[in-house]
């Protein structure tokens, strides 16, 4: 067993260095050291997750019990807790000063050292675990009960990581791309193996423990599996996609739906759907697994589309209506008869037993067609997306305004020869669709709202994100552009996401929630950490089909006020 005062160690180092290569040297080391059996939890523990990403397990442990469970175990009350953070603007600094105080009234720190077993990562996991679980009644105390044992047992330094991780931000800037280049060091396995193995199975834990097992040959033999989703492959916009098109010489030009993602996973009778953040969302959409269940021809396939709703004509509705399917937990079945859904598949990269990711699109578009049957009564519930292979660039225009003429949102422009490539954004799939220019931005502080909205959020603070230092930046308030409905709809989402405490009406919020917002110019300001202010931004609305990791970049907002300049 490996203990966590070592991983907490080496958090502790990755803190202090800003360089990436000695990041990942640290990592490695640790990688290194920790036994086989638990080097997926360290895996993902120095990632800042508790359980892997694609498991859609919700550690669910907010500010407010984790602030309850260090009050329980120093006896410090939840005020002085909250106090203490406005200072340190940091639960980790907090709850080491809390321990460290406790730790001076208790023992000498030394004997406690010698007389406390020491916690092994396993035993955190296992309470974090026990804590996610917890359901019912007593739950809460059940939660906060297996906390404050964590505390109990922990030195400062331990508190420090083990209170951030359990709200899933170490703050050390180790993700994904670190980890990968730590594997293929540690175990001296060449970094696409590391690739290849963790887009087949989106989790490095598991790729991790392979590669420490058996080097290449483990990796080799890794796979997708079903009911493990993978990450979907995106898209990008593209500044002159004419030009595109003729490099590619002939190109897939598809409708580009308006909807919401769905990765389909189908194993004998069994279907299970996950949302584009990968969340299972079979039980909100009862419907969706029935048409799947009659119309797809597989014992075994994974399957990629786009689900719209649409009205009794068969029209697109607004892109809000089907996330709230989406988002169903209750009354699912009495929704589904108000809400139709239509599902448009355009990719497979499963097929009996097989792994298709690897093959160009044209021949994944013949195993797609030939496991997907819809009689013409049927065609509004399921279809292929109908795809033509072109380089006629007035060919492309053309069924780019029939797509927006049917209310759909433009066209997707594929490379024929491209192979699936998960959590992916490059020139192999490219989007063409009216320009308006909006930024996908997280919540990250909010204020009451005033009069007869005292009792709504009314502003939001908005982050871009910077994936190398993995924080989210300010640029911008937005309070406008909301309807009663929406400041209602949003004040429940973040009112168990706050941090830290009120101040004036004004309070923290734990970056979670993504919105998409309109404005009328970038600028730069020294008013925001980001360095740059949006003029006039406006809701458009809340993209709960995004992760934050997933909102706009610090790079693009930079990008996008350089285009601005072009303009003048
Ligand atoms: N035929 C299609 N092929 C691929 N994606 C499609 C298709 N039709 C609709 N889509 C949707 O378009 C998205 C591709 O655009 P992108 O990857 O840039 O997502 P996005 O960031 O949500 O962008 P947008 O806001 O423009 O949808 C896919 O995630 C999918 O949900």
């Amino acid at each position: 067993m490996t203990s966590f005062r070592e991983f907490a160690e080496i958090c502790q180092a990755i803190e202090k260095i800003s360089s990436t290569i000695e990041t990942t040297n640290k990592v490695a080391d640790l990688l290194k050291n920790v036994d086989v059996e638990e080097l997926p939890l360290a895996t993902h523990f120095i990632m800042s997750e508790v359980f892997p990403a694609w498991s859609g397990k919700q550690l669910g442990i907010g500010t407010s019990l984790l602030y309850s469970s260090l009050s329980k175990a120093s006896g410090m009350s939840i005020r002085s807790i909250e106090s203490l953070i406005r200072t340190t603007g940091d639960i980790g600094e907090t709850a080491l000063l809390i321990l460290k105080e406790k730790r001076k009234n208790q023992v000498t720190f030394s004997s406690f050292l010698e007389e406390q077993p020491e916690l092994s990562i396993t035993e955190v996991y296992q309470r974090f675990k026990t804590a996610s679980e917890a359901s019912g009644k007593g739950s809460q105390e059940l939660k906060i009960k297996n906390l404050q044992f964590l505390f109990n047992s922990s030195t400062p330094r331990e508190a420090k990581y083990i209170s951030r991780l359990a709200l899933e931000e170490l703050r050390i800037g180790v993700g994904e791309g670190v980890v990968r280049d730590a594997i293929a060091r540690a175990f001296s396995v060449p970094a696409d193996k590391v690739e290849h193995a963790f887009m087949v199975t989106n989790d490095l834990g598991i790729v991790a423990a392979a590669a420490k097992k058996d080097g290449i040959e483990a990796l080799e033999s890794l796979g997708i599996e079903i009911n493990r989703p993978i990450k979907m492959m995106l898209s990008q916009i593209s500044p002159d996609i004419d030009a595109d098109i003729r490099e590619m010489k002939e190109a897939a030009i598809e409708w580009k739906f308006d909807g919401a993602r769905v990765q389909i996973h189908k194993s004998g009778n069994s279907v299970t759907l996950f949302s584009r953040k990968l969340e299972n969302v079979t039980n909100s959409l009862p419907d969706l697994v029935g048409i799947v269940r009659k119309h797809v021809k597989a014992e075994s396939a994974i399957l990629d589309g786009e689900a719209v709703a649409v009205d009794e004509n068969g029209k697109p509705r607004a892109f809000q209506e089907i996330l709230k399917r989406f988002r169903r937990k209750y009354d699912v079945e009495e929704k589904a008869l108000g809400i139709p859904i239509q599902l448009n598949l355009f990719d497979i990269m499963y097929l009996n037993g097989k792994t298709l990711i690897d093959l160009p699109l044209v021949e994944r578009r013949k195993a797609l067609e030939s496991c997907v049957e819809s009689s013409v009564e049927d065609s509004k519930s399921i279809s292929v997306d109908e795809q033509v292979i072109t380089g006629d660039l007035e060919l492309v225009e053309k069924i780019y305004r029939e797509a927006l003429n049917a209310g759909h949102e433009g066209v997707m422009v594929k490379n024929p020869n491209s192979t699936y490539s998960p959590g992916k954004r490059g020139k192999n799939w490219l989007k063409k669709k009216p320009l308006m220019e909006t930024l996908d931005l997280v919540v990250v502080g909010a204020e009451w709202g005033y009069g007869r909205r005292a009792n709504l959020i009314g502003s939001y603070s908005v982050a871009c994100y910077d994936p190398e230092t993995m924080r989210f930046m300010q640029v911008g308030k937005v309070g406008t552009g909301l309807t009663d409905e929406q400041l209602k709809e949003l004040t429940e989402m973040l009112s168990g996401l706050m941090e830290g405490g009120e101040a004036g009406g004004v309070f923290a919020i734990r970056p979670k929630v993504v919105l998409e917002i309109a404005f009328e110019e970038i600028q730069k300001s020294p008013n925001y950490d980001s360095g740059f202010a949006l003029r006039f931004p406006r809701f458009i609305r809340i993209r709960d089909d995004k992760a934050p990791e997933e909102a706009d970049t610090i790079q693009r907002i930079g990008r996008v006020y350089g285009q601005q300049l072009k303009r003048l």
